[in-house]
């Protein structure tokens, strides 16, 4: 079976009260005849349960993180069971901003997505190599290490989607070529060929981030091993989402 597609809305530190109100409001309007394609949007921890019980049509609703620890004396965190309660059933785990900004390392990481997956949620697990990375030749090296650190934690494969986001192209404005990501997307796929079993590297989603928009989304999603996307600036305007998601139908 042709695997469906997926497009995620990363909004990451970003918004108002007026804005996140009024960008529920006309994304809910903008992809509510979408069918096909499976949609997250990630605000905010904060604006998680406004968006949650605002947003109407075919978009689920996303965390960006989660503590690896669960509930308990752990100040400031957010935990995967309060995200459940709350009927919240993705997350983000390993985008490239955490492991560079708060440190998170693929062990962290890799407890993140065991909990995560764990507790009942999906996870968007991130890879990607810096531009320092790509220029000495190591991107495989890089995203063959965070994924195995990923996929060592891995319980249930019908419930992860990886996300290739090389970190020179996110919010840069500098997207992968498509060329460039399919030939990432498909070392990724074939290294859980390999690691895991040929029929969980055929039906997993693998999508692309990086300065994705309505004017690339669809090169790069006539690629073989290009399932999606996950968009950060542009999601945060209601039509250019829509149409990077109709880009996918
Ligand atoms: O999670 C999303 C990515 O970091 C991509 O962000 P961007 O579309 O603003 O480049």
């Amino acid at each position: 079976m042709p695997r469906s597609s997926f497009v995620g809305g990363n909004w990451k530190c970003n918004g108002t009260c007026n804005s996140v109100s009024s960008l529920t409001q006309s994304l809910s309007t903008t992809t509510s005849n979408i069918v096909g394609a499976e949609v997250v949007v990630a605000p905010s921890t904060l604006h998680l349960p406004f968006v949650f019980k605002n947003i109407r049509g075919p978009i689920q609703v996303c965390a960006q993180n989660i503590s690896s620890t669960g509930s308990g004396a752990f100040t400031g965190e957010i935990s995967a069971e309060m995200l459940h309660d709350f009927g919240i059933r993705w997350v983000i785990l390993g985008h490239s901003e955490r492991r560079k900004f708060y440190h998170e390392s693929d062990e962290l990481i890799g407890e993140k997505v065991r909990y995560a997956l764990l507790k009942k949620l999906s996870v968007i697990a991130c890879v990607g190599e810096s531009l320092e990375e790509r220029k000495n030749d190591e991107t495989t090296n890089v995203v063959t290490r965070q994924l195995k650190a990923i996929s060592d934690n891995v319980s249930d494969w019908s419930r992860v989607v990886i996300a290739y986001e090389p970190v020179w192209a996110i919010g840069t404005g500098e997207v992968a070529t498509p060329e460039q990501a399919q030939t990432v997307h498909e070392t990724l796929r074939e290294w859980i060929s390999k690691e895991v079993s040929s029929s969980v590297a055929e039906d997993v989603r693998i999508i692309y981030g990086g300065s994705v928009k309505p004017g690339n989304s669809k090169l790069l999603f006539e690629k073989a091993d290009i399932d999606g996307f996950l968009v950060g600036g542009a999601s945060l305007k209601a039509e250019d989402f829509a149409a990077i998601i109709k880009s996918t139908l």
